[in-house]
């Protein structure tokens, strides 16, 4: 029997969404007030989801106080506060929430093992979702 077990975290960070790749009026065009040169903040709600038998010793999927040591130490250290753009992962690589969510996915992936992680959702605002399962 398979559980999902989902906890969720929050980080602050700033970006701007642009791309070298594109002229300056075709950024503008593509990304809005996201362009904007100076940046912009957001409270990123990251919710990771880990599936798996539930341990007949302990009864659980994965030790909560495991997955926060983890998910502070690979992501929140490294992104609350920070400007995204000056991310290594965004150097070549547009910092919109769905290139996000996939290395948010990839470091937990490899950094949770032996446990297996399902999901990474993130809400980049009220209104904005982005999910990631690995495929
Ligand atoms: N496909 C994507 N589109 C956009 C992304 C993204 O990551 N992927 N990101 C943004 C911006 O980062 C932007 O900051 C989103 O904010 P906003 O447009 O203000 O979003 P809301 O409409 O939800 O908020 P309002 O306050 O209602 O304007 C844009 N697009
Ligand atoms: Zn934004």
């Amino acid at each position: 029997m398979i559980a999902y077990f989902t906890r969720a975290y929050t980080f602050s960070a700033s970006h701007r969404l642009h791309t070298d790749a594109l002229s300056s009026g075709a950024n503008r065009t593509t990304y809005g007030k996201c362009n904007n040169p100076y940046g912009h903040g957001h409270n990123y709600r990251v919710e990771v989801t880990v599936a798996g038998p539930i341990d007949s010793e302990t009864g659980m999927v994965i030790n909560m106080a495991t997955l926060d040591s983890i998910v502070r130490t690979k992501i929140l250290d490294r992104f609350d506060h920070m400007n995204l753009n000056l991310d290594p992962l965004f150097a070549s690589q547009v910092s919109t929430t769905e290139n996000l969510t996939i290395e948010i996915f990839n470091i937990l992936f490899d950094a949770l093992k032996p446990a297996r992680l399902h999901r990474i959702r993130i809400e980049e605002t009220e209104n904005n979702f982005f999910e990631y399962t690995g495929s």
